[in-house]
């Protein structure tokens, strides 16, 4: 099976001082495929959010590229750009900045539609059933964003990533505030419509228990590059490199030296 995603050879480096450049990816190079989860591993700092962002499409890479369904995404047209954007969608960790204040949870939920050639009933009865799913009651629907708490409105973040049956979601600590059993539930959200409808994802979570219940394969990152890359249960129970075992032992994502 092709990649639906395809990394290659993708660096990124920063602008650091006058003329200096610090390198936070070096050579990356992997694939995800239809329906699989890969998550992405790493300690704090070592570059995966800023992945996630050039997976995305919103931040050009500093040399390579990403093919999106084998279609560069920095070379897109506006339009095909927009497109991506339903199709390929980001929950990221913090919905106070991913999620206007003032807008409805309708008008929210409505957005990721607009390549739908549903009728707006239709739209509204999909986006019911997507809020209910989400443990969002109905009535949340002409609120505001702000009328909510952190956790709903990550949920209602999640389920506008989710409304419009995307192919690939990119999950940047999404469910790391979430209480235990919003977390679970929110999984099985993801698990179900991997499912239904042959959902890709990339992981990025510092908890392994989530990363254990989710991931086909993992990618590991330390020193701007990928050390280790393989399927889930292999990593897990027999990793290569010393960095991706001293990983899994214990928590070393907020030390600075492993
Ligand atoms: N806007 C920015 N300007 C300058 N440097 C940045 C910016 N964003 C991130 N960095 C730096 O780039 C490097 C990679 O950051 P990134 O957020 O991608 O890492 P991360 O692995 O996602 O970390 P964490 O697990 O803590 O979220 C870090 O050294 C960080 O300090």
């Amino acid at each position: 099976m092709t990649d639906l995603l395809a990394v290659q050879n993708v660096s990124f480096s920063r602008k650091e001082g006058r003329n200096g450049k610090r390198s936070i990816l070096r050579g990356l190079n992997f694939g995800v495929k239809q329906g699989e989860t890969v998550a992405i591993l790493g300690q704090s700092g070592t570059g995966k959010t800023t992945l996630a962002h050039i997976l995305a499409g919103l931040v050009p890479p500093s040399s390579g590229s990403v093919r999106y369904k084998g279609v560069e995404t920095q070379l897109l047209s506006h339009r095909q750009n927009r497109a991506l954007r339903s199709d390929l969608q980001m929950i990221f960790q913090d919905p106070y900045s991913s999620l206007d204040p003032r807008q409805t949870v309708s008008a929210i939920m409505h957005e990721p539609l607009w390549t739908h050639t549903l009728s707006k009933e239709q739209k509204d009865e999909h986006i019911a059933k997507m809020l209910h799913v989400l443990g969002l009651p109905p009535e949340s629907f002409a609120r505001r964003a702000h009328e909510f708490s952190g956790g709903q409105r990550q949920r209602i973040a999640i389920a506008r990533a989710l409304v419009g049956q995307p192919s690939l979601v990119i999950a940047d600590e999404a469910v790391s505030a979430l209480d235990v059993s919003a977390q679970a539930r929110v999984l099985n959200v993801l698990l179900e419509q991997q499912q239904k409808t042959g959902l890709s994802l990339i992981f990025i979570s510092h908890d392994m228990a989530v990363v254990r219940h989710m991931a086909h394969r993992v990618v590991v990152l330390a020193d701007s590059t990928i050390v280790e890359e393989g399927p889930a249960q292999q990593i897990f129970a027999n990793p290569r490199s010393a960095y991706t075992a001293a990983l899994l032992q214990k928590d070393l994502w907020k030390d600075t030296n492993v």
